[in-house]
C-alpha cells in the first residue's frame, strides 16, 4: 500500500471528512442527502468551520471525489484508491495533511454542535504528550469518526496496518486515547438509515418551531 504524498503547508488543525462506503442501510449516498436543505456532507463541513474558524483547511477523501465536489467545493479532495473502509481511508489521507491535529469526521453526522467541537479543540493543549487521539465515547465504544488525532499517530497506525489491522477500534485499543467529555450524545448520531433521517428531520423541525 503506497502512503506517500506531497505534504501541504502545516497548520495547527485541519479537518478530514470521510465520504465513501456503501450507504447500504440508507439505500442512497448518505453524504448527499439534504437535511434542512443542505447536503449532509456540507453540514458536517459547516459545523467544523463554525467550530475551528472559517480558514481551517478542510480535506475530503472518497473513492469518487468528483461525486462530492459540487456539494463541497472549497475542499481539498484526495482519491481513496482502496475503498477498504474508514481506517484505510484515514491512513491514505494522513501523509497529505501536516497539521498538528486533525479533526476526523464521518459525512453522516448531521447533528454536530460547533460549540462542543470547539470546546474539545481547546482542551487538546492540556493533553499529555503521549496522547495520539482524543475522542468521545458512546455506549458502542470510541467514536472514532468524530474526534481528533495527533500527527504522531501515523507511525503507530501504519504499524497496525502492516500487522493486517483494518479497524479503528482494534488500533485504538493499542494507543493512548484521551476521552473527550460528551454529555451531548445526540450530536454523535450517525444518520445511517431512513429511520435515522426521519428522526433528525423531526428534531430539526421541532427546534425550528421552539
Ligand atoms: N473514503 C472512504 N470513506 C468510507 C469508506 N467506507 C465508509 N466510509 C465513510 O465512513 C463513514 C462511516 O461509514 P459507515 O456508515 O460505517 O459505512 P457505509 O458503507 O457508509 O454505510 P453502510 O453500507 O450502511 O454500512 C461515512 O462517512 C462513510 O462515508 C471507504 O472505503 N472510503
Amino acid at each position: 500500500m503506497d502512503l506517500q504524498s506531497s505534504p501541504s503547508q502545516s497548520s495547527p488543525v485541519a479537518v478530514l471528512i470521510l465520504a465513501g462506503g456503501q450507504s447500504s442501510r440508507m439505500g442512497q449516498d448518505k453524504a448527499l442527502i439534504d437535511v434542512e436543505g443542505t447536503p449532509m456532507i456540507r453540514r458536517v463541513r459547516d459545523a467544523a468551520r463554525a467550530a475551528l474558524g472559517a480558514a481551517v483547511p478542510v480535506w475530503g477523501i472518497a473513492p469518487l471525489p468528483e461525486r462530492y465536489r459540487e456539494s463541497l467545493s472549497e475542499c481539498r479532495w484526495i482519491e481513496d484508491h482502496y475503498a477498504e473502509g474508514p481506517f484505510v481511508a484515514f491512513l491514505q489521507a494522513l501523509p497529505h495533511i501536516q497539521s498538528e491535529w486533525l479533526l476526523l469526521l464521518a459525512c453522516d453526522l448531521p447533528a454536530l454542535q460547533p460549540a462542543v467541537l470547539n470546546r474539545w479543540y481547546r482542551s487538546l493543549a492540556q493533553l499529555p504528550h503521549s496522547t495520539l487521539a482524543a475522542l468521545p465515547r458512546s455506549d458502542k465504544g470510541w467514536e472514532a469518526l468524530c474526534g481528533f488525532y495527533h500527527k504522531r499517530c501515523f507511525t503507530s497506525a501504519v504499524q497496525f496496518l502492516g500487522q493486517g489491522g483494518r479497524s479503528f477500534q482494534g488500533w485504538l485499543e493499542q494507543v493512548p486515547v484521551f476521552e473527550l467529555v460528551c454529555s451531548e450524545q445526540e450530536m454523535l448520531l450517525n444518520c445511517n438509515t431512513p429511520e435515522d433521517l426521519a428522526r433528525v428531520t423531526k428534531t430539526s423541525e421541532e427546534h425550528a418551531l421552539s
